[in-house]
């Protein structure tokens, strides 16, 4: 998959809340209540990068999850990283 130019990836952004580009990928964070909620929203993630074939840069402190979405294969955003973005609004937001 084509790694999108990063005039791409600021247009496409425009559909998504809370997501920016930030050292070459796409890139939030999310607050939770506490921890519980914090790793089940990322165990329903995992399963959804799994089917995907398509895995989150992610660390997890207590209630906040920070995410990196990019395509190592492409050296770069694509496609796919869009898609599990939207994923993950889907399953949080
Ligand atoms: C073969 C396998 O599909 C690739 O290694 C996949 C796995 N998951 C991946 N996840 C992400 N985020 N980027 C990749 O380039 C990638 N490559």
């Amino acid at each position: 998959m084509k790694a999108l130019s990063e005039k791409e990836i600021k247009a496409k952004l425009k559909e998504f809340e809370g997501w920016d580009y930030h050292e070459g990928a796409l890139h939030t964070i999310f607050e939770f209540e506490d921890f519980k909620e914090a790793f089940s929203a990322m165990t329903r993630i995992a399963f959804e990068a799994e089917k995907l074939q398509h895995h989150p840069e992610w660390s997890n402190v207590y209630n906040s999850l920070e995410i990196y979405l990019s395509t190592h294969d492409a050296d770069g955003v694509t496609e796919k990283d869009f898609e599990l973005a939207k994923i993950i609004d889907d399953l949080i937001g």
